[in-house]
């Protein structure tokens, strides 16, 4: 799977993930019309989709019958990679049901996970042959201060995780928010070349300019934004702003 993040980033000249947090609150009519809409505007400059499945949970049923069809919708493009956004991190038994039905029946490229709980809950989901996950390690919210940066826990996950990821074949990345981005230099330092996700860009106020002199050339990026280009009037210009903008910085 890291070798379809690389392969379509090359392609499209793009490390850009337009977040698909369709917040029924913010959208008026259909949001699998409004997924679409979306998709269709700009598919061909991304280099993938992320779903942070909360705002198609809160819809019950109806919710997850639109997060199947837009994950078919975005397949339509194989080479496109979809994040499902369900920070899942539970005992082994437990993530062996998530996995069956993230992996086997929605066919994801990469699932998000809480690793706090351990090694042991993340191997359900390294079973399968084109999985991937990102974990959690430096999130982009305030909080990030109560647990992950004191006594560096975020740096203890991200050298964990780049272990793990040399072992089980670049099925590991890690979750590192843009608006933390002081300490994301020190993340480079012990990692070698795993995914980085990185959130916070544009409605959490991120910089790209912080972001990018603290990856110092570090290129193994996928970033998100969610809110700035989904619910802007024009998302595919709005995509080609942000394009732009990161690229001259990984120029
Ligand atoms: O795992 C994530 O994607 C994530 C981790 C993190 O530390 N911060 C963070 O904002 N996210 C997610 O990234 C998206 C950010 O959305 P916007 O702030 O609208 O761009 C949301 O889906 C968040 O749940």
């Amino acid at each position: 799977m890291f070798d379809k993040y690389i392969e379509r980033k090359n392609d499209v000249n793009s490390v850009l993930l337009v977040g698909l947090d369709s917040d029924i609150n913010r959208i008026d009519g259909d949001i699998l019309d409004f997924n679409k809409k979306i998709i269709d505007e700009t598919f061909d400059l991304v280099c993938g989709y992320k779903i942070n499945i909360a705002f198609y949970e809160k819809l019950g049923p109806k919710g997850l019958e639109i997060l199947e069809k837009t994950i078919e919708y975005i397949k339509y493009n194989p080479d496109i990679p979809i994040i499902l956004d369900a920070k899942r991190g539970d005992i082994g038994n437990t993530a062996k049901a998530y996995a069956e039905y993230y992996f086997e029946k929605l066919k994801i490229d990469s699932l998000t996970i809480n690793p706090l709980m351990g090694i042991d809950t993340l191997e359900p989901y390294l079973e399968y042959n084109n999985s991937h996950v990102f974990a959690l390690a430096l999130t982009s919210n305030k909080g990030a201060y109560d647990f992950e940066i004191p006594g560096e826990l975020y740096l203890k996950i991200a050298k964990k995780m780049n272990e793990l990821n040399k072992k089980h074949r670049n099925k590991i990345g890690i979750v590192v928010g843009a608006t933390n981005a002081k300490f994301i230099k020190e993340i480079t330092a012990v990692t070698d070349n795993m995914l980085f996700l990185i959130p916070g860009i544009g409605s959490q106020g991120g910089s790209i300019e912080a972001l990018f002199n603290n990856l110092n050339g570090y290129d193994n990026i996928v970033i998100n934004v969610s809110r700035a280009i989904i619910f802007d009037e024009n998302p595919r210009k709005k995509v080609i702003e942000f394009n732009n903008v990161i690229n001259k910085w990984r120029e």
